[in-house]
């Protein structure tokens, strides 16, 4: 309950927000009301501001979530800007401001709405991360005395220092002495020798028991400063900070209050959003995004069905009480990304387009959506999902995700009065866990199945081997979800647990992949991001590095025998943090992605046009059918020297070009060769149907062999305009003085004329 307040004690700020928010006369009756409930008291400034977003939203359709607690007043100045998302044309929708007269336009008295309009398409920010951990497990015997770590004095300092808070060096070295535990018992017996043993402590926060080591693994968890302390074996100690850092023991929906819920709003204000979670196998991906097996409709559920239920809501809400019409169809895709196979949970685990290439255009455009209208078809497609994705288990996990999957929302709205429509899309990642194949132990199938292999071949006599090998198997992790399924054949154990290898690598490719995009994204002089090195990172490359707001949920565990790849998880979430994007409110990402390849390619080719000149270069050649018996046969001479001409200066921009034109055909779904083979690409740089074959390239810039820029005829005509007008074929004596058709042709014959010379002893 806020303090009474009168008109003339209101602050400043808030009064003229409430001006510009009942406009001059004080004629929105809803506005008074809330001006009179402030003025009385019943209203906090952020309860007032949580009428102005409501207001947002009834007017202008601007959504956002209903989060208790403060923090209106910022949401509420920060969603103005996108006040005219939905109104035709530019400027500020009915701007003719009404009350005043001709022309007249005073700021402070404009009512909100009629206020110029800002800029509201593009926002800047970072991705957000945050780190939830699982809660701890009682660890086996031992595992702590294997895991022990000694700091160097430098971290040791700084730990006392933090979790004492002490801010003095010399206080830190008092503790140091007292606990005699990081110089152990030397200090100790410098101690006793000069001093005597029992001397007091002078005002130092009394220590706990002397600790030589540490244990690694996560020190301290800090949620109200969104900070880790980890102990590394390998790096000691580090720190780690987030967006957000949830204790372990947090509910499923403070993990989605904290981490997902503000994109769920930009989604529906037509943003594109990402919402992604990253970890180690077992470490809780799939319980953060989607629960525990069962829990869909209770408390546990996890991200991906409250965000479903939350936009729901919205869509039904703004159906009955927004002020402008609204139409709205919003669309689910679910599909599992199995190493270059993209597959359509909703389908069967059929394959999405026609081929591996086209399959990231087919799920971006849309093609595996279906369309869904309450949270009874989002559950149906959760449960159809669910039943098809490849699941396993593992010494790590009993139900481990074999595979990374994407469910993908997809809204479309359009203002039914002025017709403007708006397309955004959240994607959901939850991304298979990075896995040690030495702890998930995936790798015992493959001597399963050749034992196997060796009983069936040793008829009778195997039998008994059989028995044996029994014993050991048994103590290995089991490969089937359902305990009441029969026990499978040896043969099929084999099979599925090599399978569970074959798994294994996949998802750690699709992660590495991941991993080198996020180190491209932070790179500033990296003009070139691998997305297309995986599906993955294919479908995700928007998320990343695109127009969509983002954010990475960090799951991990606590005990020390997962330390490093805790902090390998930690590390990953801080890189992810430093991306810095642009996102835009109804960005087509694939469209987009498109055009700025098509940009830079641009570039490259004007790069490489400027660059490029001709040289003749003389290059010796083995005559690799020699006649059995002579010496070119035995190695000796039989080399011929050729000269040849070959286009050089621009190796780098002819490398990023490659390197563009394949990307552009992994997102476009079709082959490098048909982005070559068009006019489109390269015709002034040697790509283009007429250039290939008069400068002698070949039609596979794939194939690495340089041979592809070596011709023997050199066709004057083919030589660029622009470098005959530079003179920048260098190299060919004469050549910078030429600047005739003519003389070009003559030079290029004797070139050729004088090509061949052979060198050393011919038979
Ligand atoms: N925060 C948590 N609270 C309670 N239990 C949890 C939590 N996180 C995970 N678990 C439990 O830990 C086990 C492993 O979790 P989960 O399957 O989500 O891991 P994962 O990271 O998805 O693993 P994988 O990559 O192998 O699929 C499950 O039994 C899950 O219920």
């Amino acid at each position: 309950m806020g303090q009474g307040h009168s008109a003339e004690n209101l602050p400043e700020e808030v009064l003229f927000e409430i001006l510009n928010f009942c406009g001059p006369n004080f004629e929105d009756r809803q506005s008074c009301l809330v001006l009179s409930k402030y003025i009385s008291g019943v209203l906090t400034t952020n309860g007032a501001y949580r009428h102005y977003l409501q207001r947002l939203h009834i007017e202008r359709g601007i959504y956002s979530n209903p989060v208790p607690g403060p923090g209106n007043k910022e949401r509420f100045l920060a969603l103005l800007k996108r006040q005219d998302l939905w109104m035709s044309g530019e400027g500020g929708g009915e701007g003719d401001a009404a009350g005043l007269e001709n022309g007249e336009e005073d700021e402070h008295l404009l009512p909100l709405w009629r206020q110029k309009a800002k800029p509201c398409t593009t926002e800047n920010f970072n991705i957000a991360v945050s780190a939830r951990f699982k809660p701890k497990e009682p660890e086996g015997e031992g595992s702590e005395e294997n895991a022990k770590v000694t700091l160097p004095l430098h971290q040791r300092i700084q730990l006392i220092k933090m979790s004492r808070r002490l801010k003095k060096t010399s206080d830190v070295l008092k503790v140091l002495k007292h606990e005699g535990a990081w110089f152990g018992n030397k200090w100790q017996s410098i101690e006793s020798s000069e001093e005597g043993t029992n001397k007091e402590n002078n005002g130092v926060p009394q220590a706990a028991p002397a600790q030589e080591h540490l244990v690694s693994g996560v020190h301290e968890i800090d949620p109200m400063n969104d900070r880790v302390v980890m102990v590394d074996p390998t790096k000691g100690l580090r720190e780690f900070e987030f967006d957000a850092v949830v204790s372990p023991t947090v509910s499923q929906s403070t993990v989605y209050d904290s981490s997902a819920r503000p994109l769920i709003a930009d989604f529906i204000n037509g943003f594109n959003a990402t919402i992604m979670v990253y970890g180690q196998t077992g470490s809780g991906k799939t319980f953060t995004m989607f629960g525990p097996s069962g829990s869909l409709n209770n408390g546990d559920r996890g991200i991906v069905p409250r965000a479903c239920a939350e936009v729901l809501t919205a869509l039904d809400y703004r159906k009955d009480h927004l002020q402008i019409p609204m139409q709205s169809r919003l669309t689910v895709s679910y599909v599992e990304i199995y190493g270059n196979d993209v597959t359509d949970l909703l389908r069967e685990g059929a394959p999405c387009g026609h081929s591996k290439v086209a399959a990231q255009e087919y799920v971006l455009s849309g093609a595996a959506s279906y369309q869904i209208s309450c949270m009874d078809d989002v559950l149906k497609c959760l449960t159809t999902g669910d039943d098809c994705k490849r699941k396993a288990s593992t010494a790590m996990n009993e139900r481990s995700s074999r595979a990374h999957s994407l469910f993908i929302l997809e809204l479309n709205q359009q203002n039914l009065d002025s017709g403007v429509s708006c397309k955004s899309r959240l994607f959901l990642a939850d991304l298979g866990g990075c896995e040690q194949i030495k702890k998930s132990k995936v790798n015992v199938g493959k001597s399963n199945h050749l034992q196997v292999l060796k009983d069936e071949t040793m008829g009778a006599a195997g039998s008994f081997l059989k028995k044996e090998a029994a014993a050991p198997a048994a103590q290995e992790p089991h490969v089937s979800d359902d305990e009441s399924a029969p026990s499978p054949s040896p043969f099929s154990t084999g099979f599925q647990q090599s399978d569970r290898l074959r798994e294994a690598v996949y998802i750690n490719l699709g992660l590495l992949a991941l991993k080198q995009c996020v180190k491209s994204l932070n790179n500033a002089e990296s003009n070139y991001v691998p997305y297309s090195d995986s599906k993955l990172t294919l479908l995700l490359s928007s998320g990343l590095g695109g127009d969509s707001k983002s954010s990475v949920i960090v799951c991990a565990a606590q005990e020390s025998k997962h330390s490093a790849e805790t902090t390998s998880a930690l590390l990953f979430g801080q890189a992810c943090r430093k991306i810095t994007k642009t996102a835009r409110t109804g960005a087509n990402m694939l469209a987009e992605l498109i055009a700025k390849i098509d940009f830079q390619i641009k570039e490259t080719e004007a790069g490489i046009k400027a660059k490029e000149r001709w040289e003749i270069i003389e290059e010796k050649r083995k005559d690799t059918l020699a006649e059995e018996g002579t010496m070119e046969s035995m190695g000796f001479g039989g080399v011929e020297v050729k000269k040849i001409t070959v286009l050089v200066g621009a190796e780098e921009e002819r490398e990023k070009l490659n390197n563009l034109l394949k990307e552009r055909a992994q997102l476009t779904g079709t082959t490098l060769e048909s982005e070559i083979g068009g006019d489109k690409y390269g015709g002034a740089v040697g790509f283009g149907k007429g250039y290939a074959s008069a400068y002698g390239l070949g039609k596979s810039v794939d194939n690495d062999q340089e041979s592809y820029r070596f011709k023997d005829d050199v066709d004057a005509d083919a030589i660029p305009e622009v470098l005959k007008m530079k003179g920048k074929v260098g190299g060919w004596k004469g050549m910078n003085d030429a600047h005739d058709q003519k003389t070009l042709e003559k030079m290029a014959k004797k070139a050729n004329r004088r090509k061949m010379a052979y060198a050393g002893v011919s038979a």
